[in-house]
């Protein structure tokens, strides 16, 4: 538990969560008149997800969530952080409207309101719509006024009950995943297709928050982003050097933007001729409309050295061996947590932030014979990183709250079933829920408020 004397006490009103996205957790993709999204037309494409997983069934949650919803009362939890399949509401992404879908994610919210568990939306976990990838999707910009009319109707929808909303989730890696290097859904890899939908990302995210403020719905709206704090290898000028442009690339490309209006200077050289010329200054004031809060996703840090090879940033990690790491060779760092927070206060004001995401992989085995499940790697990375999230406060920076990646074992994108983080394991043979021992750690954390 903690080492500490005095139980590290966490400011009154924080608040414990647990996130999933859509595509990880939901299965049935095309049920009661949901459209395919690009992550359906991804897994079903041979070598693209390890052993040819797919979302078609995961965890089931489309159907089971009220099951999930007593396990999240069970362990105390305040709030849930999931995703609206866009396509499920709009099957072609604009345009006709499928009253079952919606009809869906407001029985959800109605379930978890009952159950005393604040809904948080995500709008947009990375399963764009099939039919709107056909128009081009984040290279079309057309896709921003696309994005404002799906978000006003689940403003519409939803707005009345719903207290904390974000647009997008990690736009980064929505780039460089999907457009830079081809390994996430739609698959292509373009510096130029990647400095592109980058904007249009911004421009959606923009174009989100003056929708959700035209409409009058309560609660707060923000921007989910994944950082990753880069430590220079050396003092090398081409070491700090690169490690500049990684940490352009990664945590000021997005952030920039959204709260200063500008773009990280490196960009230019780490895009290089695919970098466009500076965009139209209305655009930028769009993309810098205000938000109320900011959601961190944390897992790692990285250690950069210079890299000639490695494209496109020219800089890649030094490994870390000896230290932990996770499944998905992740090292576990929670000091880059704290770090990153700070970071955040110090180069962009002290916004409301919200650890949106954080967790570990670490091997469980593929049905649980005891509950708890034993997962003693999982619940001590838990406790360092909330030790770290302590730390961060008490250096004045304003974190409102937790939300634990994931509540369930999932799809891990192109890892397939392969990776597990949740708190609940998942036997996928028979869709049974088991609480791991971190699952229980975490209640204990919360019903304490405290560490
Ligand atoms: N990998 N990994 C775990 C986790 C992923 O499952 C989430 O969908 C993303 O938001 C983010 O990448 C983090």
């Amino acid at each position: 538990m903690n080492a500490h004397a005095d139980p590290l006490r966490f400011p009154p009103g924080f608040v414990w969560g647990a996130a999933t996205a859509a595509y990880q957790v939901e299965g049935s993709p095309l049920a009661d008149g949901a459209g395919p999204s690009i992550w359906h037309r991804f897994s079903h494409t041979p070598g693209r997800v390890r052993d040819g997983d797919t979302g078609d069934v995961a965890c089931d949650h489309y159907r089971r969530y009220p099951e999930d919803i007593a396990l999240m009362r069970s362990l105390g939890l305040q709030s849930y952080r999931f995703s609206i399949a866009w396509s499920r509401v709009l099957p072609e992404g604009r345009g006709r409207i499928n009253q079952a879908g919606l009809d869906h994610y407001a029985r959800v919210v109605d379930a978890l309101l009952e159950a005393g568990i604040a809904p948080n939306i995500t709008l947009y976990h990375w399963d764009l719509p099939a039919a709107l990838d056909d128009r081009g999707g984040w290279l079309n910009p057309d896709i921003a006024d696309w994005f404002a009319d799906y978000a006003t109707l689940m403003f519409r929808t939803l707005g009345d009950r719903v207290p904390l909303w974000s647009t997008l989730n990690e736009p980064w890696v929505v780039a460089d995943g999907g457009y830079m290097h081809g390994v996430l859904a739609p698959g292509h890899r373009s510096a130029f297709e990647a400095a592109i939908a980058a904007h249009h990302l911004l421009l959606a995210h923009g174009r989100g928050v003056q929708a959700f403020r035209a409409s009058g719905a309560r609660g707060q709206i923000g921007l989910v982003v994944n950082l990753e704090p880069k430590y220079p290898a050396s003092h090398s000028p081409a070491d700090l050097a690169a490690t500049l442009r990684a940490e352009a690339y990664m945590n000021r490309q997005y952030l920039d933007p959204v709260l200063r209006g500008t773009h990280a200077e490196e960009l230019a050289e780490v895009f290089g001729e695919a970098w466009p010329a500076p965009r139209p200054a209305e655009q930028m004031a769009v993309i810098r409309e205000p938000i109320d809060w900011l959601g961190v996703n944390y897992y790692t840090r990285s250690v950069v050295r210079a890299d000639e090879s490695a494209w496109p940033q020219r800089a890649s990690a030094v490994p870390q061996r000896g230290a932990l790491h996770t499944e998905t060779a992740w090292e576990v760092y929670p000091r880059g947590l704290t770090d990153t927070l700070t970071w955040v206060k110090n180069r962009y004001g002290n916004l409301p932030i919200y650890i949106t995401e954080n967790g570990s992989a670490f091997f469980d085995p593929p049905s649980a014979e005891v509950d708890p499940l034993p997962d003693p790697l999982r619940t001590q990375t838990l406790h360092k990183h909330l030790a770290a999230v302590h730390a961060a406060i008490g250096a004045g920076v304003d974190v409102r709250g937790y939300y634990a990646w994931s509540l369930l074992d999932n799809l891990e994108w192109a890892h397939g079933y392969s990776k597990r983080f949740g708190l609940l394991h998942v036997d996928y043979a028979t869709q049974r829920r088991t609480r791991k021992a971190s699952a229980l750690a975490y209640a204990a954390v919360i019903a304490a408020n405290a560490l």
